[in-house]
């Protein structure tokens, strides 16, 4: 899995690496501007004869010490650079000055509002190195208009919009862009690649940075020596072998040591959720999967269900007798169990019987929204083996003061990122929480945190279809089931989990419903060399 980092983080490290004498603030600038020039001509090829024509815009700050390197290095070869400035040259900070004076002995700078006309062709690069992690308050609308200007000149070919680090205005902790009340920043949309440097921020897989994943250049830092948020997923290596640890997949074996679900099931006509749910456990490698639900939707259950066992649940009491055999070794809530009193005690009971031994239960849906009038209760009977998987409108009724202040367009001082909330939460929980979405965040009691993202080249959009959730619920209680289990935490298996749902959806294409997503496992495992 690969690392992301917060602003404070990636300051972290250069201040450490700066200090500690491991590098000079000019050689890690000169490597950034170098290595989004060399990242540009990887995605775009070469330059054509006759269109060599870029714009770099700069801001006051060491992100325009960037775009002053990259305007040389495009000078040296042969390109020609117009370079626009917010801001008095006399206030750049040290590093950045040298570059601009490294550049003004090569060519001129004017001022950024002189872009605004929208006169001369169009280039065909822009770089945009206005703002980069520095940013705390939306950009100067002057910044936003001269870009504006700049794309939409009237002759020239299409421009090939480079954002440095990140588009100017994002903040790269939430991913949100700061917009002032005087006008719009069309950076984020208009970008084509983004260029950022050691390491992705959290921003850049929380939100498109560009029609691409982000590419990241190696400025000569050390490797996280501390923890960090990682990104969910094979990173670079073959994902057999990922996932080969973390499912129950590569251990052959027998059935028993591939694990027991148990999977709560809901009331005559309510069971397709909780049947979804025990389908994918099973497919993603359970050894055995148990479907309990009310006497009275046993028929209607025992006419769909075949490798799945059925067994009748009265209540909270029923529960417990039933989790005293140890080896149900996961248990999964809440698709289609209803939201009231029994699903509460029935959540509870579940809880308390797998407290003591760090069985894994798997809370979603209805087993959430049963607690949204008391989540304290939720939170005193969590332990550390259960994953509570809520979307947003869960996670609110859930933490109400932490989506508050996570909605996604306050950037105030109050304002947390989704991946800050999230740990927050899963913190208050003592347990690990899934928040879903198109980026997936996860976060655990021990501090880690991860993102999944749907984006980019793993954007699957036909996802948000009815079912999905309770496929998701099931997939992760299916690989916390196993002897494998045992060694992962809860973290890195509903990580595994997450992705894997999105590899059965990219594969199985639009027109996906939710039931297809179980019957693509057998499929993507295949393509993975298993
Ligand atoms: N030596 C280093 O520390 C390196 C820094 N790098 C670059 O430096 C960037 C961070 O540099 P900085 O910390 O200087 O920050 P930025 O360049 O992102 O911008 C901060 C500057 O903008 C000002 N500012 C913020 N919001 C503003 C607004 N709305 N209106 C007007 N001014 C505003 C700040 O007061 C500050 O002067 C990174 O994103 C990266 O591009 C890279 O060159 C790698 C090496
Ligand atoms: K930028």
């Amino acid at each position: 899995m690969g690392e992301i980092l917060t602003a404070a983080q990636m300051r972290a490290k250069e201040n450490k690496a700066i200090q500690g004498g491991f590098a000079h603030g000019l050689t890690l600038m000169e490597r950034a501007g170098q290595g989004v020039v060399d990242a540009t001509f990887r995605v775009i090829g070469e330059a054509r004869d006759g269109f060599m024509s870029a714009v770099v815009l700069c801001g006051p700050g060491n992100n325009g010490g960037d775009g002053f390197v990259i305007a040389r290095v495009l000078h040296e070869m042969g390109w020609q650079v117009q370079v626009y400035l917010y801001g008095d040259a006399g206030r750049l900070p040290p590093d950045a000055r040298t570059m601009y004076d490294r550049w003004v002995a090569i060519g001129p700078v004017s001022p950024i509002k002189d872009a605004v006309s929208g006169q001369g062709d169009r280039p065909v690069l822009l770089f945009d190195a206005m703002f980069g992690i520095g940013i705390n308050r939306p950009i100067p609308a002057v910044c936003a208009q001269a870009f504006e200007a700049i794309c939409t000149r009237a002759t020239g070919p299409e421009c090939f919009v480079v954002a440095v680090d990140c588009p100017s205005g994002m903040d790269v902790d939430t991913g949100a862009v700061l917009v002032g009340p005087d006008g719009a920043n069309t950076l984020l949309e208009r970008t084509d690649l983004c260029v950022t440097f050691h390491a992705p921020k959290l921003g850049h897989y929380l939100t498109e940075v560009g029609r691409q994943r982000p590419a990241v250049v190696d400025i000569g830092l050390r490797p996280e020596d501390e923890v960090v948020t990682q990104l969910v997923g094979p990173c670079g290596g073959p994902a057999k072998e990922w996932l080969q640890s973390v499912t129950a997949l590569g251990a052959g074996g027998h059935k028993y040591d591939r694990g027991h679900v148990l999977v709560l099931g809901g009331g005559v006509g309510k069971g397709g959720a909780a049947r979804m749910a025990a389908r994918s456990a099973l497919r993603v490698g359970a050894g055995l999967v148990t479907l309990t639900v009310p006497p009275e939707a046993i028929p209607e259950n025992a006419a769909q269900l075949n490798a799945i066992m059925l067994r009748p649940l009265d209540g909270a009491d029923a529960l417990r007798e039933m989790l005293a055999d140890k080896r149900l070794s996961s248990v999964c809530l809440g698709p289609g169990l209803g939201v009231g009193d029994r699903t509460r005690a029935l959540v509870l009971a579940a809880l308390e019987e797998t407290a003591q031994d760090g069985r894994r239960v798997v809370l979603d849906a209805d087993a959430l929204g049963s607690f949204a009038e008391d989540p304290q209760a939720l939170f005193e009977a969590c332990h550390a083996g259960v994953v509570i998987t809520p979307h947003e409108g869960e996670f609110a009724r859930l933490f109400p003061d932490l989506a508050e202040r996570t909605r996604h367009s306050d950037p105030a001082a109050t304002g947390l990122g989704k991946v800050e909330s999230t740990c927050r939460a899963a913190e208050r929980l003592g347990a690990t929480v899934l928040l879903k979405g198109e980026a997936t965040v996860l976060a655990d009691p021990e501090g880690r945190s991860m993102i999944h993202a749907a984006l980019y080249d793993r954007a699957a959009p036909w996802l948000g279809t009815a079912g999905a959730g309770d496929v998701l619920a099931g997939l992760i209680a299916g690989l916390s089931a196993g002897e494998q289990a045992r060694t992962h935490a809860p973290i890195d298996l509903a990580g595994a989990a997450a992705w894997l749902h999105v590899e059965c959806a990219r594969q199985f294409g639009p027109g996906l419903i939710a039931e297809d997503l179980p019957e693509q496992l057998p499929a993507v495992f295949r393509n993975l060399g298993f």
